[in-house]
């Protein structure tokens, strides 16, 4: 039994739906019906884009409905963690926010929480009974569309080990490894490196879990072209794309997912999470 939270996202379709309304109180507050004529007995997974404290809200208080109807099994499948980048203190004053998302989802008591492709080991491991669906059927349906004959490119140190584990699942594809600075002061991006002398026109695919103002990737792109980089493609897991697609209009094309929100654009592709679960 599904029951989704976010009706433009639809991700499991291939099992019956839980109807409910919902709407929000004028003072900000979620309110949730659910339509009781459902098989309590059986297992329910909720479904949600949750991208904010709001989108928690209103996952709280659907899941003590459920309690209430004696729904015992529940999982969770929230394709974007929120706060998953702030998953360490870099400076005294800052919260660990990724923990405090964490902890709020533990006191539900869920069955399962599944993820795709988490920013970094710390999501689940402090999420309880945290399932991670990895990037590679998404990678591969990129690979469709631009052919395999491109160098995978890993922005950071963070996303080198999950780049190695794409490539291998796509049987050998070459990495190149980059690394990025950050001003742990001001978080400006500060200078890109690439560890490869030539790339020798080759196609490149830079592959990341978020693309958010696009800073990383417009910095590393000029440093691959300096490189002698071909064709440039960008494919993230969760588009956040604050500052739209202008900026990013150094790639020939970009991939990436319906898990954050919806996008369209001449230049995007949007692979729905629907296929790659
Ligand atoms: O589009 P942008 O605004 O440039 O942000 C995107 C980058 O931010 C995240 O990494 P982050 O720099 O937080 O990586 P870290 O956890 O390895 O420091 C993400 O993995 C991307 O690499």
């Amino acid at each position: 039994m599904i029951l989704n939270l976010d009706p433009k996202f639809t991700p499991i379709l291939n099992q019956e739906q839980i109807n409910f309304q919902s709407f929000t109180f004028s003072g900000g507050e979620p309110h949730i019906k659910i339509d009781p004529n459902f098989n309590t007995n059986e297992k329910v997974t909720i479904t949600h884009r949750l991208n904010s404290f709001n989108d928690l809200g209103l996952l709280c208080i659907t899941v003590d409905a459920l309690r209430r109807m004696d729904v015992k099994i529940i999982d969770l499948f929230i394709p974007y963690f929120p706060a998953a980048r702030q998953d360490r203190v870099m400076i005294k004053g800052e919260s660990l926010s990724v923990k405090v998302y964490a902890d709020i989802i533990n006191g539900l008591q869920l069955n399962k929480v599944f993820v795709f492709d988490a920013h970094s080991e710390v999501t689940p491991a402090l999420v309880n009974n945290c399932e991670v669906i990895p990037n590679h059927t998404f990678i591969k349906e990129v690979l469709k569309v631009i052919g395999e004959n491109v160098k995978l490119i890993s922005p950071d140190g963070g996303a080198l080990k999950k780049i190695y584990k794409v490539s291998e699942f796509l049987g050998g594809i070459e990495v190149v490894e980059c690394s990025k600075s950050r001003d742990v002061k001001t978080g400006r991006l500060s200078g890109f490196k690439v560890y490869e002398d030539d790339l020798q026109g080759m196609d490149c695919l830079i592959v990341d879990d978020i693309c958010d103002g696009g800073g990383t990737f417009v910095g590393l792109a000029e440093e691959l072209k300096k490189k002698n980089a071909g064709k440039l493609y960008l494919a993230v897991s969760h588009g956040i794309f604050n500052k739209g697609f202008e900026v990013l209009n150094c790639f020939d094309k970009i991939f990436t997912t319906n898990s954050f929100k919806d996008f369209e654009g001449d230049n995007v592709k949007v692979i729905g999470i629907d296929q790659l679960i």
